[in-house]
């Protein structure tokens, strides 16, 4: 098999994370809860930041690149309930308790902050775009992700890089 690309343990960590919006989602259907909770979102930026530090990583950077997951998670999850809510479709059924698929999620935030460490010399070189694109591309591949995932997988990884490429 070709050697896997540069950033990949990174942007698999990251798809692990944003995958886990298919289960939020449909437990939230079945609940009725909304997909915002401001509250549960300081929890993981709080905890991200302390984790952050416990790695010599920048708790403003990592802070940042987790705003993206949130974010990339609720694109998912919007799309998700959009389709769920037209004529003849339905959600998959779930459990309305959120705690498994958080637990899962939190196992996943300490990954991508590991993750982050490991990458922490490329990040803030012009190596890291086409790293990034490659490793995402063969992240998308291989989890099979539809098209609503790999825009979510490309949005969540837009802060990754510190590194400007555009010109100014
Ligand atoms: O845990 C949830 O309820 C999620 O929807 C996941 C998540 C996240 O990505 O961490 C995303 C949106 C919510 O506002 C809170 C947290």
């Amino acid at each position: 098999a070709a050697p896997a690309p540069a950033m990949s343990g990174l942007t698999d960590a990251i798809a692990g994370r944003l995958a886990l919006a298919d289960a939020v989602a449909a437990s939230k259907w079945a609940s009725g809860a909304a997909i915002d909770d401001p509250a549960r979102e300081q929890v993981v930026l709080d905890t991200v930041s302390q984790l952050a530090l416990d790695r010599d990583l920048d708790p403003g950077y990592v802070r940042g690149v987790f705003r993206d997951q949130i974010e990339a998670s609720k694109t998912v999850q919007r799309r998700l309930f959009a389709q769920w809510r037209l004529p003849g479709q339905t959600a998959p059924p779930a459990t309305p308790d959120l705690g498994p698929v958080r637990a899962a999620i939190n196992e996943l935030n300490v990954a991508i902050v590991d993750e982050l460490a490991a990458s922490r010399d490329i990040v803030t070189t012009l190596r890291c775009p086409p790293e990034l694109t490659v490793s995402t591309a063969q992240t998308a591949a291989d989890a099979g992700f539809d098209p609503l995932h790999v825009a979510a997988l490309v949005q969540a990884g837009a802060s990754v890089c510190t590194v400007s490429t555009g010109s100014s």
